[in-house]
């Protein structure tokens, strides 16, 4: 399906979710000093050929204006005529969209991801153990275990994208950047958000158990 035949209120109605989701984040401070960014796809999901919305780069998350967000193609090129600039990071979305088929993708920088990131940088994933919270991931097993990936953050995002599309995990719906943060995605953007909040817990509840066990 052609960026022209998707209907304007699919497109709008994309554009609202998306309005909807970063003013809450925006409320929680999930985008300090202009960080973060996300997206919803548009139209048939199963072509290779794809849309999808995303946050316009460099913008402050916490205001609302008519340029906070614009369409891109699956090379992540505007799909239409625009003045906005797309998140720098599109080209990592439109990778994990082409790996996951996944609907929603949504980035944020905290303290506690960025940390777990470097306290775990060495064995290049964050291990977490049968916490209540990895259900949100629909992983069901009784005590699961889970490591979350952590891939390389380089100032030059297409050499950040190898890693990405060697590292993710079919189980786990995210990956994280090392001292940068973490990307978490889902069928739609309801199902994102669920994962994002799971894993900010989970990267909290390791750093807090990791100090505990430290002072020991
Ligand atoms: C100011 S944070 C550095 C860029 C970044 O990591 C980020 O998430 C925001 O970049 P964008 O181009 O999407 O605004
Ligand atoms: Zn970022």
């Amino acid at each position: 399906m052609s960026f022209g035949e998707i209907s304007l209120e699919d497109k709008q109605s994309v554009l609202s979710e998306l309005s909807e989701v970063k003013s809450l984040f925006a409320s929680r401070g999930w985008f300090p000093g202009t960080s973060g960014n996300l997206s919803i796809r548009v139209g048939d999901f199963t072509s290779e050929q794809f849309d999808f919305a995303i946050t316009a780069s460099g913008k402050d998350k916490s205001l609302s204006t008519p340029e906070d967000f614009l369409f891109v193609d699956q090379d992540g090129k505007p799909s239409e005529l625009t003045k906005l600039k797309p998140s720098a990071e599109t080209l990592i979305h439109c990778e994990i969209y082409r790996q996951t088929g996944c609907g929603a993708i949504f980035h944020i920088h905290t303290v506690f991801n960025s940390l777990v990131s470097e306290l775990f940088w060495e064995r290049k994933s964050i291990p977490v153990d049968g916490v209540e919270l990895i259900k949100a991931f629909n992983i069901w097993d009784e005590e699961a275990h889970i490591d979350i990936p952590i891939v390389s953050n380089f100032a030059h995002i297409p050499s950040i994208v190898p890693e990405v599309t060697e590292r993710l995990d079919p189980r786990i719906p995210g990956i994280m950047l090392r001292k940068h943060g973490i990307y978490a995605w889902g069928a739609n953007a309801f199902e994102a958000k669920r994962h994002l909040e799971a894993f900010e817990f989970l990267f909290e509840y390791v750093y807090r158990w990791e100090l505990l066990n430290r002072k020991a």
